[in-house]
């Protein structure tokens, strides 16, 4: 399924739809840094050099300063002169021009410079932003701050992320939002920490102040100028006035703020009777649903054949793309993922093999097992996980995807739950647990509730492991549940 869309150069590299990536993103900056560090002390070296050639001269000059007659005039002082005039200058010139080691330190920066990213991936990386301050209703100003969800996340944004943030918000019409991240701009403007991103292309403070203004006005009336123009000086967490309606929340929304009501309390137990397996090793078994039928297990997978399944390169991982999935969007990158087929290798068949005895099911060649790792608040929009024959006559053959099974490979800290709208049920990963559920009626036909999506991911590495399963393979396998 979760093919590479085609329209898509193989060799575009996007990091902000993994954390994996984005690691590796920082890896390039800490040796783009190193080399920085070389340079600089290389060049402060050199001005070393010149400061105390500057001294000498200078000082030397100091008496005389206003009566270049006077100084002449003493032959030691003219000798001088000419000879530095004869020897020291070319000399000094060509010291000045001379790159020495800076030039390696320089070609190799710029060698980093080809792999930063693109304007692809910074859109990505601004739309998770996005996503994390609309999807959990946070409040700019505490976003900026580093707060998000009741957790200090220990760094604040500087002004030109803020200002980064606020154009793209402009541009996609979001006035309010786009000036509320304007105000941000403006009001972290003078922290030291953002000279230099600021002496690097220079927004000016008045430019901000337009900026935010027009997109005061934008929604709003010029009755309200001066309203807007206190808006400005006011501290970024006050409130804006004159605002427009809210929009209600979404269902994912909701259950993405933790709205749903808890999960009730339904049958939690040690299953030792689906296959002859648990009877050696019983499973904690927890029900969430049963409309739908969705298992929760606890502890189905090793940390070991965790730390086996996440140490992937970027080459062996593609962008996953919703292209392949019953979501409206016709494309939108969701994440990185690794699909292994039939031939998985050893740990797919220990897998496949624990997924068989857990479900009592014959996990049957077909489908694919993918690992997938989530990005800078990485998001998967609702869709099915079957995809209905009815309207694809062409799968009749093997039929639609029964069930799918879910594994969580790693905690998510913050943000990052799978959710199922329909249902109001949402489920947080929890390393080493794993999801498992029905995705048609027992006559076959698609059960809409289990229709799903992910919330954006606020902070962690976001690893799954899915693998769903067909229809007609289990046709003398599955109980029928009532
Ligand atoms: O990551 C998740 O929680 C769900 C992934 C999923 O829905 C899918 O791969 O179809
Ligand atoms: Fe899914």
């Amino acid at each position: 399924k979760n093919t590479e869309n085609d329209n898509t150069p193989v060799q575009e590299v996007i990091y902000s739809n993994s954390i994996r990536a984005l690691s590796e993103l920082r890896e390039i900056e800490n040796s783009y840094m190193e080399h920085l560090y070389n340079y600089v002390s290389s060049l402060r070296q050199k001005i070393q050099t010149l400061r105390i050639f500057i001294n000498c001269i200078t000082q030397e000059n100091l008496p005389h300063k206003l009566d270049q007659y006077k100084y002449v005039s003493n032959p030691l002082n003219s000798f001088g002169l000419l000879r530095r005039a004869h020897q020291d200058w070319p000399k000094l010139t060509s010291y000045l021009r001379d790159q020495g080691n800076f030039i390696v330190d320089l070609e190799e920066m710029s060698k980093f410079v080809n792999r930063t990213p693109n304007a692809h991936d910074m859109e990505e990386a601004l739309l998770g932003m996005d996503r994390i301050e609309h999807f959990y209703n946070l409040k700019s100003s505490d976003m900026a701050q580093g707060l998000v969800a009741g957790q200090k996340l220990g760094s604040r944004m500087s002004a030109p992320d803020c200002m980064a943030l606020a154009d793209y918000l402009y541009k996609r019409s979001e006035f309010e939002r786009a000036a509320e991240w304007y105000r941000l701009a403006f009001s972290v403007f003078n922290k030291p920490k953002n000279n230099m991103s600021l002496k690097l292309y220079a927004p000016k403070r008045e430019e901000i102040q337009k900026m935010f203004v027009i997109s005061r006005l934008q929604e709003g009336s010029v009755d309200n100028l001066s309203d807007y123009l206190k808006e400005l000086s006011q501290d970024p967490g006050t409130s804006l006035v004159h605002l427009g309606p809210r929009k209600s929340p979404t269902a994912i929304e909701q259950g993405c703020r933790g709205n749903f009501p808890p999960h009730p309390q339904l049958v939690c137990r040690y299953n030792s009777t689906t296959t002859p397996f648990m009877r050696i090793a019983p499973l904690k078994e927890e029900e969430i649903s049963k409309e739908p039928l969705i298992w929760l297990y606890h502890d189905v997978i090793y940390d070991s054949e965790i730390a086996q399944l996440t140490n992937l390169t970027r080459e062996e991982m593609i962008l996953g793309t919703t292209n392949n999935y019953t979501t409206p969007d016709r494309v939108n990158r969701l994440f990185h993922v690794k699909v292994t087929n039939d031939d998985g290798g050893q740990l797919d068949r220990t897998l496949v093999n624990r997924m068989a005895d857990i479900s009592g099911l014959d996990m049957g060649n077909t489908t694919s097992l993918a690992r997938i790792n989530y990005g800078l608040g990485g998001y998967f929009q609702e869709h099915s996980d079957y995809v209905d024959i009815k309207l694809h006559p062409e799968l009749i053959e093997e039929g639609d995807r029964l069930m799918t099974f879910l594994f969580y490979i790693s905690d998510v800290p913050v943000g990052g739950a799978t959710i199922f709208p329909a249902a109001k049920l949402a489920i947080q990963p929890k390393k080493g647990s794993a999801l498992f559920w029905y995705n048609l009626h027992n006559n076959g036909d698609p059960n809409p509730l289990t229709r799903h999506a992910v919330c954006p991911t606020i902070v962690g590495s976001r690893w799954v492991l899915v693998k769903s399963m067909l229809n007609y393979e289990q046709m003398f396998k599955k109980p029928c549940y009532k």
